[in-house]
């Protein structure tokens, strides 16, 4: 099987080596596509990988047939349709710590630039002006520097910062004062941030929650003569806002290295003296290219070798070791999704997923999404996958539910899937036992100790004598070999299951053959 990627924006030569290196993998490099000649040609790629100029948008995604993975190299996704991705099952990947360090570097850059007018003084004498008075700067030292988005380049910009004597108050609604604390940078609300710095850069993704986070509201709180970076993304200033506030003196300079509509090759902000600005190069290093151009190709590597991806955007991400821990729970988390899917036919409502014993330390939303998965493919089909399983059963309105205990019950571990659909209820429990591999130990509430694999035939019947063996005549008659079975009751007479192993797949004209036997309810045929 050859899978086909796409890299449709210009990326490091060296760092995609892992991809060309792959003898499954073949690339193809087109940096200069229309997003109608992109429309056009995606269908046949099973990968995409590109930087901030691609726009994977809602639309791209519709004729992206076989597309399955999109790469990001860098980390801002707000050019991907992520929900659309994950509706289609395409899981997105990026590479968040290549470039921390040189979107730090060109903040600072960026920071000292404005502080001491070198552009501006560099492009006067370029045209042939030896001019002091009109650039006199202000010094970093113990002034302010405002930093909004803690996160990883907001960090470095922090000791950075410091590095030159500023004092840094940092806003982040996602972290902890004590974490701030702990780093000795001061936290503070947002109001706070933007009364008290004479620097504000933005450190946050584009979101909602961020659009026009600093807008003429905030520019009102700032002080008078407050100087504005941002190196993270267009639309986390306003732009407008940002003009007005340059005009009438609030904002004395701003470095821009983002715009809300890239590419520009006009903009009003860049008529103004106090503006400098650089195109989109806060990951532009030699380093920070190779390097996030090796993360996500080798990210597409592990996802077509079926490995764990290190950098999923939409959905989260397990380090290998705790993956290659939960690998067999995995697999019976799935044969418990398909057994149980299969005894339960109706319209479902809710599922739980329930871990108890061992695996209850351990992050297992793993399992919540396998499961899911296993049983919405049997209503869904095959395009049901691990990224968009969560998102389609939210959409459907089935709830999901997800638990952890500590309760070990009598084994050491313990995964219950509990469904609930517009007629009833089902529920299963598998373990793994320590060097015999998996079990499964109760179904709808009666014991079985069966191994999860092969050809089972599941029977619901009533307790009389006789069943079992005219159950075995029959299936003699078709030559069918049981290998193993299983009988568990709820009283003397009353309903009762069979739980048959058999040594082949049985034909559907020998399991109605069954269904019409007097005493039996209801009989499945599953392979495993
Ligand atoms: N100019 C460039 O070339 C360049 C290069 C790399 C990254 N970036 C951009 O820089 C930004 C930050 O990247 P990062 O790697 O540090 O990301 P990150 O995820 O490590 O950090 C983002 C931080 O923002 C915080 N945040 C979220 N919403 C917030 C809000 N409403 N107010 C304040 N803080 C909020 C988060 O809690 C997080 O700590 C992103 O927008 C990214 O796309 C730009
Ligand atoms: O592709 C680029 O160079 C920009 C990357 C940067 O904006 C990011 O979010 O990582």
């Amino acid at each position: 099987m050859t899978y086909n990627i796409l890299i449709s924006d210009p990326l490091h030569k060296e760092g995609i080596t892992p991809l060309l290196n792959h003898k499954d993998i073949h690339v193809d490099i087109h940096t200069d596509l229309t997003s109608e000649q992109l429309v056009a040609k995606i269908g046949s790629y099973d990968g995409l990988l590109v930087r901030s100029q691609t726009q994977v948008t809602k639309e791209l995604l519709e004729h992206a047939r076989n597309l399955k993975i999109v790469g990001r190299a860098g980390v801002g996704v707000d050019n991907i349709d992520l929900d659309a991705a994950t509706e289609r099952g395409i899981i997105v990947v990026n590479a968040p710590n290549a470039n921390t360090n040189s979107a730090a570097e060109h903040t600072m850059a960026m920071i000292m630039a404005l502080s001491r007018k070198i552009p501006q003084a560099y492009f006067a004498l370029k045209n042939h002006q030896w001019d002091r008075k009109n650039y006199v700067g202000v010094e970093l030292k113990n002034k302010t520097l405002g930093i909004i988005g803690l996160g990883r380049i907001g960090t470095e910009v922090a000791y950075r910062a410091k590095g030159q004597r500023m004092k840094v108050f940092a806003y982040d609604p996602f972290l902890s004062p004590e974490k701030a604390e702990k780093m000795g940078i001061a936290f503070g609300t947002l109001e706070e941030v933007l009364k008290t710095s004479d620097f504000i850069t933005v450190h946050t993704p584009l979101m909602k929650e961020t659009k026009h986070l600093i807008n003429e509201e905030a520019f009102n709180l700032m002080k008078p003569g407050v100087q504005i970076v941002n190196c993270a993304r267009g639309g986390i200033i306003d732009e407008e806002a940002l003009y007005k506030a340059i005009i009438s003196k609030k904002v004395a300079g701003a470095a821009l290295d983002v715009f809300e509509k890239e590419p520009i090759h006009h903009h009003v902000l860049l008529e103004l003296p106090e503006v400098i600005a650089t195109p989109h190069l806060g990951a532009s290093t030699v380093e920070a290219q190779k390097n996030v151009t090796i993360d996500v190709s080798e990210d597409v590597v592990n996802f077509f070798a079926g490995d764990v991806v290190r950098n999923p955007v939409n959905i989260p991400s397990l380090p290998l070791d705790t993956m290659n821990k939960l690998a067999h729970h995995l697999t019976l988390a799935e044969k418990l999704g398909t057994l149980l899917i299969h005894l339960t036919e109706e319209a479902i409502e809710e599922i739980s997923v329930i871990f108890a014993g061992d695996l209850s330390d351990m992050e297992v939303s793993a399992f919540t999404r396998r499961t899911v998965r296993t049983i919405l493919r049997r209503h869904l089909g095959p395009h049901v996958n691990e990224v968009n399983a969560l998102y389609l059963a939210k959409k459907r309105g089935i709830i999901i539910h997800q638990g952890k205990t500590s309760e070990k019950n009598d084994f050491t571990n313990l995964l219950t899937l509990h469904l609930k659909t517009t007629s009833g209820t089902g529920c299963i429990s598998g373990t793994i036992l320590n060097g015999l591999g998996a079990r499964i130990v109760e179904i709808n509430g009666y014991r079985v100790d069966i191994i999860p694999e092969g050809h089972i035939v599941f029977i619901h019947h009533t307790d009389q004598p006789g069943v079992i063996g005219r159950l075995g005549s029959l299936l003699a008659e078709y030559n069918i070999n049981i290998a193993t079975m299983q009988v568990d009751r709820s009283d003397v007479g009353g309903d009762a299951i069979m739980v048959l192993k058999i040594d082949r797949k049985i034909d559907i004209h020998v399991v109605h053959e069954i269904q019409a036997m007097m005493e039996i309810n209801d009989v499945k045929a599953i392979d495993l």
